[in-house]
């Protein structure tokens, strides 16, 4: 390997430009090689400015490229499948953006990828997990301070949704952060989901199912309940209350500065992941470049992500039913401890 990881970035959109300026800017040992997206216009402007950096329409002639020694995966979600096998079958390290793909079948079909070849190269992009105050709370929770985590209330707001935003996807792609964080905090499974539907949001376009309301319940007797409201217009929110035996512990509110004025306080509020999460993305793809060096791969797995998307599936399943959906799970392939 030369002394800069070789990284191809497949999609040039809102995620993968961002990374693009984060590899070799606020995150060294490596730097960007290639670069594919359908959208010429919007690789080509991502990477403005940088030498050494081939462009194509095709994710496929990236992954071929001269130089490429791992793979960051920021296309939209139904491409990741064979962006995932193809790289894995060259056994290049990967960062694939979340949801891992877009439904089981298909997750468990990487994770089978994965296994077959009997060690780690995929880490999926939950990145709360690498958040300063999630980790804090994780640190508390698994410290037992509190005694047992009983209840999670979490928020999740977005200022508007994209245009090809369906109501599942509020679950698959939104929530599935939520259920991460969930499985990831508590270090049990989301064994249930029942989802409730409020009068949509006259903010919310036409036929979009927003807010809803999602509730997990654990293999540990635990019950979460995730706000999701992704066309709220006023800002972006993630919030998490922790409420255990002995004590409660809540992040999410601390990410800015109050002003106070002659009688008035106020605050600025994040429009975006991108401010909200901007450090916790930096130490997500360190952690990343580090693990890819040594060919291997830490953080959330393939299999992590296989486990959103059968939680995602249940919670659609709810979504549309009204009913209570039990999570059905693939049985854990030895890679995965
Ligand atoms: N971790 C987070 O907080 C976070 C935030 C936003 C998006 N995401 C995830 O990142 C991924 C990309 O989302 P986005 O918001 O950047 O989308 P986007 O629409 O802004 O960008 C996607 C880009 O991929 C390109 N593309 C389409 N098909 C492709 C293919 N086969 N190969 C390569 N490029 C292809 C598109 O032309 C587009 O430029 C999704 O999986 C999404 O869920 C994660
Ligand atoms: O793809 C994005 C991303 O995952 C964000 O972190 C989340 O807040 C949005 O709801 C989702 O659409």
């Amino acid at each position: 390997m030369s002394d800069l990881l070789g990284v191809a970035v497949l999609g040039a959109g809102h995620m993968g430009a961002d990374h693009v300026r984060r590899i070799g800017g606020t995150v060294g040992g490596a730097r960007v090689v290639a670069v594919a997206d359908p959208d010429s216009e919007r690789a080509e402007a991502a990477v403005a400015g940088r030498a050494g950096v081939s462009v194509h329409r095709e994710a496929q002639d990236a992954l071929r490229a001269p130089g490429v020694e791992a793979v960051l995966v920021a296309s939209p979600e139904a491409a990741h499948e064979e962006a995932l096998l193809a790289a894995c079958a060259r056994g290049l390290p990967i960062l694939c953006e979340k949801p891992l793909t877009p439904d089981s079948a298909s997750a468990l079909r990487v994770v089978g990828a994965e296994a077959r070849l009997g060690r780690r190269l995929i880490q999926v992009g939950f990145m709360r997990r690498y958040d300063a105050e999630y980790a804090a709370l994780k640190a508390l929770l698994d410290s037992r301070d509190l005694g047992r985590p009983l209840l999670l209330h979490c928020r999740h707001r977005n200022v508007s949704s994209p245009a090809h935003f369906t109501s599942s996807m509020l679950i698959s792609s939104s929530v599935s952060h939520e259920i991460d964080a969930t499985r990831w905090l508590l270090g049990q499974e989301i064994t249930a989901v029942t989802v409730m539907r409020p009068a949509p949001s006259a903010g919310a376009p036409e036929g979009l199912l927003d807010p809803q309301l999602v509730l997990f319940e654990t293999s540990g007797g635990a019950v979460v309940d995730v706000e999701i409201f992704v066309n709220s217009g006023f800002g972006y929110e993630v919030r998490c209350e922790a409420v255990c035996e002995r004590g409660s512990a809540q992040i999410g509110d601390a990410h800015t500065m109050v002003v106070r004025t002659p009688g008035r306080a106020y605050e600025d509020v994040a429009q975006d992941y991108l401010v909200r999460f901007a450090d916790a993305y930096d130490r997500e793809v360190r952690a990343w470049v580090a693990a890819a060096r040594r060919g291997r791969a830490t953080g959330p797995s393939a299999w992590d992500g296989y486990a959103a998307a059968a939680v995602a599936e249940a919670g659609v399943a709810a979504l549309r039913t009204g009913a209570r959906v039990c999570v059905e799970m693939a049985e854990r392939p030895a890679l995965y401890g």
